[in-house]
């Protein structure tokens, strides 16, 4: 899996890249990042890249000339890409969506702007619109590391042969349970005596008991199609 990413600020991604799950996959050669500096796209000696917005408004708007140059230059090779533009107007990113980018494409470009957004002309070179969440970030640079995070997570290798993305809790329909290590006392704060009774039927159920009530008090919305075991769990915690 590639990922091309194209921002004013690289150091902001070339920094979390090397780190952590990210850094591993990309040693193993599993995940490829290259990022480009819109800058570099630029043909004035300031390396313009934005300008005020028609129809006035505050702030400053991005130009569309560095992007449009960027995305010829990484198409000059031909090869097939998924062009995703970071924005708050984009559609939810969600695991779905972070399983459907990692099933079906072999090269993603994640377009980051900044300011108060970028010409909308842009749109017309892009394949998807995403935005992380309903909250308001300063660029696209945070919402690209989500999406290459989540994404890298899901490549079979990228974790290592002890961890499994399968396990992550959203792939499951419910929030994680507590976990807890060493010491067992902590100025009296125990471990709960059934994660050290050895028990594994009996821990398995309790962590599912409180996977299943975190999920039912933060997260409620996503207790759908539970299976009718958990259901019978989740009508025992009501
Ligand atoms: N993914 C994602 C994102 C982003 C995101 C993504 C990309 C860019 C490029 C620039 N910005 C800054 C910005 C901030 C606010 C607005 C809207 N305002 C309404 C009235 C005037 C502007 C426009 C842009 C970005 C923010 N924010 N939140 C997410 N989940």
């Amino acid at each position: 899996m590639k990922f091309e990413v194209l921002t004013i600020f690289p150091e902001i991604i070339e920094c979390y890249i090397k780190h952590g799950v990210l850094g591993k996959a990309l040693n193993k050669g599993i995940v490829e990042v290259k990022v480009y500096n819109l800058r570099d796209f630029t043909s004035d000696k300031h390396k313009k890249v934005d300008d005020y917005p028609y129809g006035g408004g505050a702030g400053m708007v991005m130009q569309i000339e560095p992007f449009y140059n960027a995305i010829m230059h990484l198409k000059a090779d031909e090869k097939p890409r998924k062009l995703v533009l970071l924005s708050p107007q984009g559609r939810k990113f969600t695991q779905k969506l972070a399983q459907k980018f990692m099933e079906e494409s072999k090269a993603m470009v994640l377009i980051c702007g900044r300011y108060e957004g970028i010409d909308e002309r842009v749109k017309a070179f892009v394949d998807e619109e995403v935005s992380i969440g309903d909250y308001v970030l300063s660029g696209g640079e945070l919402a690209a590391l989500v999406i290459i995070d989540s994404v890298v997570r899901l490549i079979p290798g990228a974790l290592g042969d002890e961890l499994s993305a399968v396990e992550d809790s959203f792939m499951k329909g419910f929030l994680d349970y507590p976990h807890y290590t060493r010491p067992e006392d902590f100025k009296g704060m125990k471990v709960p005596e059934v994660l050290l009774s050895g028990d594994h039927k009996k821990i398995a159920l309790w962590r599912k008991r409180q996977a299943l009530k975190n999920t039912l008090k933060n997260r409620p919305d996503l207790l759908k199609n539970l299976s009718p075991e958990d259901m019978r769990i989740l009508k025992e915690l009501c």
